[in-house]
């Protein structure tokens, strides 16, 4: 649902008169805005008569705004008013699956009976390690102190025919919008089998025995897999060296290692957790040996070793709005003035050093929504508990009122962040799944127009980066490598072979356009700011006059990429610090939103 401009901008209080209708006023000196000052004239008029006009007017746009000047509040608080929030937007983490219990070599032992049967249990299988997007968390400090997560290992299994209890698994919870990278893994089994023949290749050539006639002292050649196997305690190395061991028995997999390299954009929540490692199989007791001819297997087999990798996780926010400003704009302000949020507030630059994040909620929790906005619910994925067959599509996505959004403020930009001046540019990953991109700039700190093309130069270079990343990254996950790669033993790929792929598929990679479209083709608008401090009306009037030519088309997109967003640009005056024409900027980011 689109809304029209005129009912998405909520009439501004009248410290604002002066940048809606600058022709009413007498410091001003151009004439943009005229078909919207008639209809608003006759209202401002009645105001003014009301209460002594001109001079008022006057006097709230000159007087002197000084944060330190005015009484402290909650929209200008002393530095020390913020909460703090831990927050990280970057992991590195070790995850360890668990290895499985070994099987147990034992015999019956009863009174009157010495040599019993066979009775070793089998060794339970390792834990698996998951992970699953959940809402409700938001940053990932808990998993960067962590660096390393093991899932339990398989117990060992006991006499009397006792399986060894499962490992534990092992949940990851990471917040929604988090991409996990894995960086490297070490798979034992998977190198185990590259070194030792597969059991096909044994069968079709039997073991070479001795030829007692021409070297009675040869060794029989080592067995590949005797390091699988589990002897009994009691036997001496002679009896060893003498034990025949069988062919390892062919196991079932419940759970298959998902296929490296693993990627996964977790950007909505996983209703079921993905399987990152899995942990290994437990082995089998002895009495899974017995045979006619060998009553009384001394040997078990041990526990697969556990698999590990290294995974990188990094968190873009996924809120709706992202405010984009230099350093001590007033963006941190403005979150305050539209939202419950306490982000930390100082007369210096870079008072935010990690992104935060706000609420704004449209109906105030009374049911009668401030502003009338919907969104569209996303489908439902085959993996949701909810999916009910194909029908759901047909009808399309389901509208639902929008009750609140959200809006994320990063640390300040400043020319040349690309090249690692101030905090560089990384934290642009906050706002580059943003819904619409809000350029605060300050009308008391230089031009208006430079400052906004500085901004957008700095997106664009982001944009440029986080292009080559992504292509980078995919010409590596092209390099398939498969342990069993060239022999019958390849495995096939099928979806059902990996029960993984099957759930990242539900998560698209997110190959961003390659040129550089994936953040320009955003809507944005400017909120210029700090519009209470004097002789800031030609700033914007100049700001106003460049957003409307690049509306007209006569201008380019300030990033100057080709077919970039320019159906609306707006320029809205506030102050934050009075909490005046923030309305507007609600009205116009739901119209934004709702598209
Ligand atoms: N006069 C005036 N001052 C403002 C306004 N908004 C913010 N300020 C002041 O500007 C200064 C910077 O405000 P912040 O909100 O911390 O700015 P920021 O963009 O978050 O700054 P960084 O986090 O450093 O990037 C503070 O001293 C605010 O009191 C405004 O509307 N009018
Ligand atoms: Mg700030």
């Amino acid at each position: 649902m689109s809304l029209g401009m005129a009912c998405r901008c909520a009439p501004s209080p009248r410290a604002f008169l002066p940048f809606l209708y600058p022709s009413l006023f007498h410091g001003a000196t151009h004439g943009g805005g005229s078909s919207l000052s008639r209809p608003f004239s006759a209202a401002s008029s009645r105001r003014s008569n009301s209460s002594s006009p001109e001079a008022s007017s006057e006097a709230t746009i000159t007087a002197p705004t000084d944060p330190a000047d005015l009484p402290a509040s909650r929209l200008n608080p002393p530095p020390d008013d913020f909460a703090r929030s831990s927050f990280a937007d970057k992991a590195k983490l070790t995850v360890y699956a668990g290895a499985g219990g070994h099987g147990c070599i034992s015999f019956l032992r009863e009174a009157y009976m010495e040599d019993g049967p066979a009775n070793g249990g089998d060794g339970g299988h390792g834990g698996n390690i998951y992970i699953q997007a959940v809402h409700g968390e938001t940053s990932l400090h808990k998993l960067t102190r962590r660096r390393f997560i093991r899932a339990g290992r398989g117990k060992h299994g006991q006499g009397g025919g006792r399986g060894g209890p499962r490992g534990e698994d092992v949940i990851i919870t990471v917040p929604v919008g988090t991409i996990l990278t894995e960086l490297s893994r070490e798979d034992p089994e998977a190198e185990g089998a590259v070194y030792s023949p597969s059991q096909r290749d044994r069968k079709r050539q039997p073991r070479a025995r001795p030829q007692q006639d021409d070297d009675p002292d040869a060794e029989p050649p080592e067995d590949p897999n005797r390091y699988k196997w589990l002897l009994y305690p009691g036997v001496s190395s002679s009896e060893a060296a003498r034990i025949e061991l069988p062919e390892m028995p062919n196991r079932e997999r419940l759970f298959t290692q998902p296929r490296a390299p693993m990627h996964l954009d977790l950007s909505r929540p996983t209703p079921r957790p993905i399987l990152l490692a899995a942990g290994g199989i437990g082995g089998l007791g002895n009495p899974h040996f017995v045979s006619r001819e060998r009553p009384r297997p001394l040997f078990a087999t041990k526990g697969e070793f556990a698999m590990s990798m290294e995974i990188e996780l990094e968190l873009k926010l996924l809120a709706d709005v992202g405010f984009v400003g230099l350093p001590n704009a007033g963006k941190s302000t403005l979150l305050r003035a539209l939202s419950n949020s306490r982000a930390r507030v100082g007369s210096w630059a870079f008072t935010t050093l990690q992104p935060n994040i706000g609420t704004v909620v449209l109906d105030n929790n009374k049911g009668r929504p401030a502003v009338k906005s919907f969104t569209r619910q996303p489908e439902l994925s085959p993996y949701d508990e909810n999916f009910n067959g194909s029908a759901a599509s047909d009808a399309g996505p389901e509208l639902k009122q929008r009750t609140r959004f959200t809006i994320a403020d990063i640390p300040g930009l400043i020319e040349g962040a690309h090249l690692d001046k101030g905090l560089g540019i990384a934290f642009l990953r906050h706002v580059e799944r943003a819904g619409v991109l809000a350029f605060v700039i300050d009308l008391g700190n230089g031009n208006a127009v430079q400052a906004l093309k500085a901004l957008w130069n700095e997106v664009g270079m982001y944009a440029q980066m986080r292009e080559d990343e992504e292509r980078d990254r995919e010409v590596a996950a092209r390099v398939d490598w498969s342990p069993k790669a060239g022999t019958d033993e390849e495995p096939q790929y099928t979806d059902d072979f990996w029960p993984a792929t099957q759930a990242m598929a539900d998560y698209p990679l997110s190959t961003p356009d390659p040129t550089g479209l994936h953040i320009a083709a955003k809507p944005w608008f400017v909120v210029a700011t700090k519009g209470d401090l004097p002789n800031t009306q030609e700033n914007f009037q100049e700001l106003r006059e460049y957003l409307a030519s690049i509306t007209r088309g006569d201008e380019p997109h300030p990033s100057n990429v080709e077919g970039a967003w320019t159906k609306d640009c707006m320029a809205i005056p506030v102050s934050a610090i009075n909490g005046q024409g923030t309305d507007r900027i609600l009205h116009w980011t739901v119209g934004l939103l709702d598209g």
